[in-house]
């Protein structure tokens, strides 16, 4: 916007009111007088730039820091930064964990609100995106998507919780926990007494699912593990208590030690005891040729190959491969 022609007459910031005067009541009654020294500044900052008029008008800015007030706003996104009025404004609003994802192509402009912003302290809560808005919230979508796929698809979990009632569990064990959407669908199945070791050695995308897991008054059944799960199988099998011990598992992590999670949790889970295997189905990738596989699915989808071919082989289980979710393998231990 800042490489078009400045407008040729001034355009007098009067919006929809019918007068500058009336305009100028407005804010000299209620505006001026509360607008932060910071927004002050940036504002005469901007005054001489010849695109001035596409500042936030202060007195929508002092309605955008109620809205952000009322809804306890701590992540925001805004498209369209300019010198950045509105972005500071909300930058001082929001709390100091807070987070402004601020977008706009025209970086020259966000530069020169930009020492204000550091000279309020709050610089630290933009990250600034130099980009068309359109191009930029796809990229950010295109995150959201690939960390919802993590999450064990919820048919696939209503029929975990089918499994988990049939075996009439009270301890099971899960590998790869990611935010927790399995461990909690346990945890809410399975008795008060129940137990779950829940394995994964990402301790943040738990803490995330956390709260909600308090919330729902079940986390005295979950022991958090933050571990690589082959140490930690290992670790539990050290104690021959707990051979036999479990009801379920469930294995939702690293593809290429689903072999090696499946020897360890042969020895954990008793007799007529369920093992679930998420994402058997790899994508669908497992029955096409690997010429037209993505690249970021093809090693999965050699380990998932290898894996079902083993699960198909093995004389201790009898097993059931059902088209829910990303593909579930449901094993029951023989002997
Ligand atoms: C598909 S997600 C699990 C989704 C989870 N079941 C749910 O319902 O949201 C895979 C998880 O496995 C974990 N993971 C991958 N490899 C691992 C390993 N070797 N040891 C422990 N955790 C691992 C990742 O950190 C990730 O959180």
């Amino acid at each position: 916007m800042s490489k078009k022609p400045p407008p040729e007459k001034p355009i007098i910031h009067n919006g929809l009111l019918q007068t500058d005067e009336l305009y100028k009541y407005l804010l000299e009654t209620n505006v001026y007088p509360r607008e932060p020294e910071p927004l002050k500044e940036l504002r005469a900052l901007t005054a001489p730039h010849p695109w001035s008029v596409m500042g936030t008008a202060p007195d929508a800015g002092q309605m955008i820091g109620i809205l952000l007030k009322l809804v306890g706003a701590k992540k925001a996104i805004e498209i369209g930064v300019f010198t950045g009025y509105s972005l500071l404004l909300t930058a001082l609003t929001i709390p100091d964990d807070g987070k402004i994802v601020a977008i706009d192509m025209d970086r020259e402009s966000y530069e020169i609100g930009r020492p204000i912003f550091k000279k309020a302290g709050v610089e630290h809560k933009i990250e600034f995106i130099e980009s068309q808005a359109l191009v930029a919230l796809d990229k950010i979508l295109e995150n959201v998507s690939d960390e919802a796929v993590m999450s064990t698809a919820p048919d696939a979990g209503q029929m975990i919780g089918i499994l988990l009632k049939l075996v009439g569990a009270k301890k099971a064990i899960e590998i790869g926990v990611f935010t927790g959407y399995s461990l909690l669908l346990t945890a809410l199945t399975i008795p008060e007494d129940g137990k779950i070791v829940a394995i994964d050695m990402d301790r943040e995308a738990y803490e995330i699912g956390r709260p909600v897991i308090k919330k729902a008054g079940v986390e005295h059944k979950i022991e958090f593990i933050e571990s690589k799960a082959l140490q930690a199988l290992d670790k539990i099998l050290e104690n021959p208590e707990n051979e036999g011990s479990f009801d379920f598992a469930f294995v939702d992590a690293d593809k290429i030690n689903y072999i090696n999670y499946h020897e360890r949790i042969m020895k954990l889970v008793r007799v007529n005891g369920i093992v679930a295997y998420d994402n058997t189905l790899w994508f669908g990738s497992v029955a096409q040729h690997e010429s037209s596989v993505l690249d970021e699915f093809k090693e999965g989808r050699v380990s998932t190959i290898k894996f079902n071919k083993s699960l198909a082989s093995d004389p201790r289980i009898d097993i059931s491969t059902v088209p829910l979710g990303d593909g579930l393998t449901i094993c029951r231990r023989l002997y």
